[in-house]
């Protein structure tokens, strides 16, 4: 059975789905939340370069207004940024309930208090630093011309199951610095009694890095290279319009989670990378990609997938891509996750009712009355050309 996790659990952030104002009204004129002053269009500017928020992210994340900028009217694209700020600010506003927003201020004053009060072992880790972080392969991949950066990046992957993307990511030491930082952490709020939020409803163990301070490093992690290798591979998802993350760790051992159950990810497009340590056992399980509709349906046979994570080495899928992991039997295994969102395009998914192009059964489904349609039509002219030769 596949479960829907993250759904129900108060330690997620608010689902930007609940506040992006894309349009959905019948005659595609914009938006217009329940004050037709305030209109989006139907599809953005995709020449625009949006502008920068993020010294305004105080109610919202600054990541939102930039995406949401192309989808301004279009006399308001080159007003300044203060009037768009508030024009935006205004339409999200109508989209998120007050119960929503009061979590979110709360979950805000949590960080801010580990934040004021953790001492962090390696300040190195709380800035994107490519050089650092990454192996060479990856940053030459990004690092090639904006005509030449598609073809770069695909020359690292592998696609060993279709839909699923790895490649050599992380560098040794980062790997061993980012663990050394989530047990310091850990250490803190043991001694502190400080109350951990657990990355999900499905972890015991772990601890999401967005709220000890790392939330910007990561940011950017998705803005500079996620979005570019979503946008290549996972179109259908929301490709380059990722806007938010979910960032952590999970740990797995006999003294920690064992395993993890069948599920999917409340995420667009989900980057899992093995930081170590040793450990045997482990391999994440992939069984298809399901809509909503058809979680629970069966796996068809070239749909099965075992992958065995080694250090380092980072795996990308659509977070509808069913998965698990099986139990580590010795050692530590320790991931970072991020799941990155798109709220563009669950705002866009709303108004999308029958076939979901990225859903293995909804594709089945729709080939099967193909099939049945050309069948039918072929048996109609067979017997017209009966009646004649009679
Ligand atoms: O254990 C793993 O590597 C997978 C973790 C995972 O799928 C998740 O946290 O969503
Ligand atoms: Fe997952």
């Amino acid at each position: 059975m596949a479960v829907e996790r993250g759904k129900d659990s108060p330690l997620l952030p608010t689902s930007p789905a609940h506040v992006a104002g894309t349009n959905g009204n019948a005659n595609g004129a914009g938006v217009a939340p329940s004050n037709a002053n305030y209109r989006l269009r139907l599809n953005p500017n995709q020449d625009h370069r949006a502008e920068n928020y993020d010294d305004l992210g105080m109610e919202f994340t600054p990541l939102l207004f930039s995406s949401l900028e192309r989808y301004l009217p279009p006399n308001l694209l080159d007003v300044p940024r203060d009037t768009k700020y508030k024009y935006m600010r205004d339409i999200l506003r109508r989209y998120s309930t007050e119960g929503e927003r009061t979590r979110e201020q709360k979950h805000k004053e949590y960080r801010q208090k580990i934040v004021s009060n953790y001492q962090p072992l390696y300040r190195e880790l709380y800035t994107m630093n490519p050089s650092m972080f990454f192996v060479q392969s990856f940053l030459k991949a990004f690092n090639a011309n904006e005509k030449n950066k598609d073809e770069s990046i695909k020359s690292i992957m592998s696609e060993p199951a279709p839909g699923v993307y790895t490649f050599d990511m992380l560098q040794p030491r980062f790997c061993e610095m980012l663990l050394s930082e989530v047990e310091n952490f850990e250490k803190w709020v043991h001694e502190t009694k400080f109350r951990i939020m657990r990355p999900n409803t499905m972890n015991k163990f772990g601890a999401v890095l967005d709220d000890f301070g790392m939330q910007g490093t990561l940011d950017k992690l998705m803005e500079d290279f996620i979005r570019h290798i979503s946008k290549i591979f996972f179109p259908d998802v929301g490709g380059y319009s990722l806007d938010s993350h979910h960032g952590f760790v999970v740990e797995y051992g006999m003294d920690r989670d064992v395993e993890l159950g069948f599920h999917v990810d409340d995420s667009e497009v989900t980057l899992n990378v093995c930081l170590g340590k040793q450990f045997t056992g482990g391999e994440l399980f992939f069984r298809g990609v399901r809509c909503e509709k058809h979680v629970n349906s069966e796996t068809h046979p070239e749909e099965i997938f075992d992958y065995p994570h080694a250090p380092g080495r980072a795996i990308i899928h659509r977070g509808r891509h069913r998965h698990g992991a099986r139990a580590t039997t010795s050692g530590h295994r320790i991931n970072l996750l991020l799941w990155c969102r798109s709220s563009v395009f669950r705002e866009l998914k709303k108004h999308k009712k029958e076939f979901i192009n990225f859903c293995g059964e909804c594709k089945r489904e729709k080939k099967a009355r193909l099939l049945h349609s050309v069948a039918a039509r072929k048996k109609e002219l067979l017997v017209g050309e009966g009646d004649v030769a009679s």
